[in-house]
């Protein structure tokens, strides 16, 4: 038997990703050593190998069939607009895709001016602007702490995850508009679709009463 190939997105998704597979009988132990420099894991009983990358490669990762399977953000997947299929909602990681500024903002995005709107995902804030609201803006691309932006006048509103809320709050901004609702996904590469259909298709089985 092959070995099926998991690529998770550490951080704020890897722990909930590894319980679900523990929870199905997939434990990869030496994947919980804190201290550990190894990059991939492998269970031999189950013939699975499994690596943590940066979430923004997972779907990369998946799209080449470096990896079968993938557990990332659906913010991810919208913004890398790779070829693969999304074939489950895990449940976990909710949170939303906002518009979000000072409130004196709401104005500014009502009479569709040309506003600058700064983001980590600029083809998710282009995607929205252009061929939803059909309104001309400025796309400002940052790399974190994006709730700086309108703060410091680099940009007008940002689009941003907001779960909680509370950064905003504490930041004196607001959800001015919500883009979409968002959470950690299943992907799958194409041909491993076809080619490991059985397996996916049990795992997936497996999966679902438990969500
Ligand atoms: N409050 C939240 N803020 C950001 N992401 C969240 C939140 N809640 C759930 N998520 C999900 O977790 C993923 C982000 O994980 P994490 O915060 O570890 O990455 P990051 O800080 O954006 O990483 P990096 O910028 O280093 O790639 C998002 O893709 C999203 O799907
Ligand atoms: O609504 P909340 O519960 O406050 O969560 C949302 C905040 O968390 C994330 O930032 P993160 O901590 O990942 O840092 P970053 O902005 O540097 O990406 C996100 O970009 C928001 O800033």
């Amino acid at each position: 038997m092959e070995y099926l190939t998991f690529a998770l997105a550490k951080g704020r998704l890897a722990k909930k990703s590894l319980e679900l597979f523990e929870k199905i009988g997939i434990t990869m132990e030496e994947m919980k050593d804190p201290n550990t420099r190894k990059l991939i894991f492998v269970n031999e009983e189950r013939k699975i190998k499994m690596f943590l990358a940066k979430a923004s490669d997972v779907p990369t990762y998946v799209e080449y069939g470096a990896a079968d399977i993938g557990v990332v953000g659906k913010d991810t997947l919208l913004e890398e607009g790779r070829r693969l299929y999304e074939v489950m909602d895990l449940g976990f990681g909710k949170c939303r895709m906002c518009v979000c500024g000072p409130k004196s903002a709401g104005e500014l995005l009502r009479h569709q001016e040309l506003i600058r709107v700064a983001s980590k995902y600029p083809h998710i804030a282009k995607d929205y602007f252009y061929n939803q609201k059909h309104q001309t803006v400025e796309i400002i691309k940052l790399n974190g702490s994006v709730e700086l932006a309108p703060i410091v006048g680099l940009s007008e509103v940002i689009v941003d995850i907001v779960e909680t809320g509370s950064t905003l709050r504490e930041n004196g901004l607001e959800v001015l508009e919500e883009i979409c609702p968002l959470s950690a996904r299943m992907v799958v590469n194409q041909v491993s679709m076809k080619m490991e259909n059985e397996r996916i298709t049990q795992l997936l089985y497996n999966i679902k009463p438990l969500l």
